[in-house]
């Protein structure tokens, strides 16, 4: 029997993934990639006329190359401490994904790489970008990766078919449209590739420069200009303290009136979101996480040197906010914090919404999110359509993502969207469990999707619990936790690590190390991803047999 065909869209890290999975589980996969290359968004490109193109696949968003500095500094130290001893000593056990997958990982350090596939020991916690798309090279090279991917190739259209396959046109540069038929297809395109822009009266009339923070590489573009950047996410904050260096003025645009909860990268020498451990997450009211996260921000770069600015909302009602020293330049005035603006005029003056006026402005840098978009495909599709969208509020609804288990469509078959999650976390943890799902049922070693309605009721409550928690906002529609997204999905697979299970197998320390992110006694690393593969890896998959 021939195997079923898998079309891959995508061959970013998540696509990466995929590939390998499918391999693994003895599929046929095809990889269509718009670019020459691999990595995604981790790969820093220059502009150019291959990736300057929103439709084009190989966006460099400013979130990790803001410039060679800046993934620096944001990257470099985070790592160290992460890829110690046991890290290695444990992946040397990792036999396939359906056994060992499961790091329980963060964003940095090995808590963002593949199961079974650790990052260098002697790589640092925040990894530069180059050391980040290096990453994906070897991961690539190591699984034989290349032959499965079509470069240069543009995904123009997904159709599905009576037999419910997926008719896939497409066109690779330099050569005629064409079409194939797949049994499966995975979306891996990710969440930041389209440019999200507010609305403002006279956009069209500013004779400055207006660019998006996803067209942003280095600072030197900006020396000595007067520069206004919108948003105060983690893209606003790294661009603004950037450009603080360089330009002549930086003002801050938020459209809150204050300012974000902003949390340092490190705590005590440790990368910051080691601490949230999954007993932190799983078990810990949020009113108490949010009573630590202010009480951190405030022995540590906080409060604000502007009180007027310090945030209305909690800390848990929004993604988190990490730089350093945003604070330090706030305090010495090379950045000064605006409300939104109300207007731009044809003389480069901006007026905002306190009746303020700004003379002057050299560029308006808009770092204002991304729009969820996949263009081949009907919106339909991920937004559940008019039907659901009628539930919510305009600028929510602009990114809704009706997905069940946030990957499928509940009502299309034989399609599955991978790393649409925006994790309090690193996503490739998650993208790599995923594509297992995915193939876990493809091949029925679990079981497929219950009915539509269950699916409806699953993606409603989890719709509920996010507005419940973070403001109404179009950066907040895909949020997730990392231990609980990978947990519901370990379960089903057959790799969580269940507490008699693993205290019966590794005892008391390696269980308190898997909950706390430490051990109980003995010598203290903060490497929870270690210890995490080994109890993986030692948890008998339901997988090798199937379940239904
Ligand atoms: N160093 C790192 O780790 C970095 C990570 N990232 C990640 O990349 C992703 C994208 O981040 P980012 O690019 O900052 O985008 P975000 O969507 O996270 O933030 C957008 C910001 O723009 C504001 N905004 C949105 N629409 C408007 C509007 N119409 N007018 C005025 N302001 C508006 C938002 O305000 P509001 O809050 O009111 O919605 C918010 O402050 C995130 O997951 C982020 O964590 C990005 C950069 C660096």
């Amino acid at each position: 029997m021939s195997k079923p065909k898998i079309a891959i869209i995508g061959a970013g890290p998540t696509g990466l993934a995929s590939i390998k999975q499918c391999i693994a589980d003895n599929l046929d996969p095809v990889c269509f990639e718009a670019t020459s290359y691999t990595a995604g968004l981790w790969r820093y490109t220059e502009i150019s006329e291959e990736n300057n193109d929103p439709h084009s696949s190989c966006y460099n968003s400013v979130v990790i190359n803001t410039s060679k500095e800046i993934v620096g500094e944001l990257f470099w130290q985070l790592m160290l401490k992460i890829c110690k001893d046991d890290r290695l000593r444990f992946s040397a056990r990792a036999v396939n994904l359906r056994q060992n997958l499961y790091p329980g990982t963060w964003p940095t350090g090995n808590r963002m790489s593949f199961s079974d596939f650790p990052i260098p020991k002697d790589w640092p916690y925040y990894l530069h970008n180059k050391l980040v798309s290096k990453y994906f090279d070897m991961y690539t090279e190591k699984f034989q990766l290349i032959p499965h991917i079509k470069f240069n190739t543009t995904v123009l259209n997904l159709t599905m078919l009576p037999d419910k396959r997926w008719n896939v046109r497409y066109v690779t540069k330099g050569k005629e449209e064409t079409e194939q038929v797949f049994d499966y297809v995975m979306v891996c395109t990710g969440h930041h590739r389209y440019p999200r822009l507010p609305n403002y009266q006279g956009m069209d009339q500013f004779q400055g420069k207006q660019i998006h923070s996803h067209f942003y590489r280095v600072p030197s573009d900006f020396a000595n200009k007067r520069v206004v950047v919108v948003g105060c996410g983690n893209s606003g904050m790294d661009i603004s303290v950037e450009l603080s260096g360089v330009a002549s003025q930086v003002y801050v645009c938020t459209r809150r009136g204050t300012l974000p909860w902003i949390l340092p990268r490190l705590l005590r020498g440790k990368p910051i979101d080691h601490y949230n451990t999954r007993f932190y997450t799983t078990w810990i009211p949020s009113f108490i996480k949010d009573y630590f996260f202010k009480r951190t921000v405030k022995t540590t770069i906080g409060p604000s040197p502007i009180p007027d600015l310090d945030p209305k909302t909690n800390p848990s009602d929004s993604h988190p906010t990490l730089k350093t020293n945003f604070y330090d330049c706030l305090s010495n005035g090379t950045i000064i914090v605006k409300p939104n603006i109300s207007r731009l005029n044809k003389d480069n003056s901006i007026e905002f919404l306190d009746n303020t006026k700004l003379e002057n402005i050299d560029a308006i840098i808009y770092a204002t999110g991304y729009k969820i978009e996949f263009p081949f495909l009907d919106s339909k599709i991920v937004n559940g359509g008019d039907e659901v969208l009628k539930m919510f509020d305009e600028e929510y609804r602009e990114n809704l993502v009706w997905l069940y288990k946030r990957m499928f469509p509940p009502k299309y078959p034989n399609i599955a969207f991978l790393g649409l999650v925006q994790l309090i976390g690193a996503i490739f943890p998650l993208s790599e469990m995923q594509a297992r799902y995915i193939t876990s049922q493809i091949t029925g070693h679990i079981s497929s999707n219950p009915p539509i309605s269950e699916m409806y009721k699953e993606i409603q409550e989890h719709q509920a619990s996010l507005q419940k928690r973070y403001y109404t906002s179009a950066r907040h529609t895909i949020q997730g936790d990392y231990f609980q997204e990978l947990d519901n999905l370990a379960k089903v697979l057959g790799c969580y690590p269940y507490s008699l299970q693993t205290i019966w197998k590794y005892g008391i320390n390696m269980y308190w190390k898997i909950l706390f992110g430490y051990r109980l006694f003995g010598r203290q690393s903060w490497d929870g991803a270690a210890d995490a593969i080994n109890i993986y890896n030692g948890c008998q998959p339901s997988t090798s047999k199937k379940n239904h």
